[in-house]
């Protein structure tokens, strides 16, 4: 498919990746993009992720085929409105938003018809901003698809080939439906996450203890309170009505639990536990984008200085390239345990077998 020039609303965590992705697949596709931050539209036009930047939105974006609003939700709704009289009729614009009921009563009441498609990749991280961009971060993901009951089959079509394009996977869901279930299974996730290190931080005895030996349940679980709270205020302000019926609903639960451990209901206690274990092992960790798309290695090593340096130069000089690496400070005052991340299989392979060759212990 031939993708002549793109535009992009918002050039942060989100819409930085599907330029890069998109960069990948349609080399020859111009993109131009608007962020209220130049310096993440310098960076990007430096990296070559996209070819121009505006400061403002205005007729740079007429002949541009598609449209990408990857600012937080209600900027989006702005930027949508300041569009609409700029696009052409075969132009689609389409968001990247966490929540979908708001901006697609928006886009009804702009009298978008068949102009506007909402879209929501059910992938992301706790980082933000451009440089935190990945052209990886939606290979099988899922993409949710709003679209308006005007939205033309061709427009549908040819937006669902971008995302396939991209590797992730596009799925159709009716925005109300879409908004309590990403409530239930990221919105509230997120504010249980924030709750947990607040009290942390409410509770902390004076010699900062908790703060001290919070060990990996603490961090797997509170990973995404370092979320930016830009973009989760406006999330919680366009669906606090799903939200706030499935914290009523949380709070049931856990009061149910507490009332068990209060009456040291030991039964009520296991099978609070067993069933919990066995219906998230049921859960596919292979489709959930970025996060376990990781090829992830482990290695005992002493914690010396240098020692990054040294593993990340055997490694480069067998041409492996490493994403990510770093010391996990979970066993701090022991020996320190390095984590590699690669982009591949191949390189996580390669790296083994130079790893142990070396006499380091390899965990994967
Ligand atoms: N982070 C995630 O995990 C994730 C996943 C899926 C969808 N989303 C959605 O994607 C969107 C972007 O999130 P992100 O994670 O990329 O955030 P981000 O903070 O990394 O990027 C947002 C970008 O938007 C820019 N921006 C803010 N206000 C603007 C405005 N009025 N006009 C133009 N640009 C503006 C910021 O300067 C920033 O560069 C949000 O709507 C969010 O709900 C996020
Ligand atoms: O993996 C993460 O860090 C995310 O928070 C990604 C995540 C989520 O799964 O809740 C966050 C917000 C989105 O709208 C979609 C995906």
């Amino acid at each position: 498919m031939n993708l002549d020039k793109i535009g992009f609303i918002g050039l942060g965590l989100i819409g930085g990746s599907l330029a890069k992705a998109i960069k990948v697949q349609y080399k020859t596709c111009k993109i131009i993009a608007f962020d209220i931050d130049t310096t993440s539209l310098e960076t990007a036009l430096n990296e070559k992720i996209i070819d121009d930047y505006t400061t403002v939105i205005d007729n740079n974006f007429q002949d541009c085929q598609i449209i990408f609003l990857c600012a937080p939700v209600e900027n989006n709704i702005e930027a949508l409105n300041k569009l609409l009289p700029i696009i052409n009729k075969d132009c689609i614009i389409t968001d990247v938003g966490s929540t979908k009921e708001k901006i697609i009563d928006a886009a009804i009441s702009m009298n978008c018809d068949n102009r506007f498609i909402g879209g929501h990749p059910m992938a992301g991280s706790e980082k933000s901003g451009i440089t935190a961009a990945d052209s990886h971060l939606f290979e099988n993901a899922y993409y949710i698809l709003t679209p308006l009951p005007a939205a033309s089959e061709d427009k549908i079509d040819l937006l669902q080939t971008i995302i396939t394009d991209i590797g992730a996977l596009p799925i159709v869901i009716e925005p109300s439906k879409h908004d309590f279930i990403t409530a239930t299974i990221s919105h509230v996730p997120h504010i249980i996450a924030s709750t947990l290190v607040n009290l942390v931080s409410e509770l902390d005895t004076p010699d900062k203890h908790m703060h001290t030996l919070a060990a990996g349940g603490f961090k797997d679980i509170t990973r995404i309170a370092s979320s930016s709270p830009d973009m989760w205020e406006q999330i919680c302000s366009t669906n606090n009505k799903q939200i706030t019926k499935v914290i009523d609903r949380f709070q049931q639960e856990l009061s149910l639990i507490k009332e068990s451990i209060a009456k040291c209901n030991n039964e009520n206690i296991y099978s609070f536990f067993s069933s919990s274990r066995d219906f998230r092992n049921t859960f596919s960790d292979k489709n959930t984008g970025f996060i376990m798309k990781s090829y992830k290695i482990t290695v005992d090593v002493i914690d010396k200085p240098g020692i990054i340096a040294e593993i990340a130069t055997l490694l480069s000089n067998n041409n492996i390239n490493i994403k990510n690496i770093g010391i996990n400070n979970n066993r701090e005052h022991q020996e320190g345990v390095l984590e590699i991340v690669f982009y591949d299989l191949d390189s996580q392979n390669r790296s083994i077998e130079i790893l142990v060759g070396m006499n380091y212990r390899v965990y994967v």
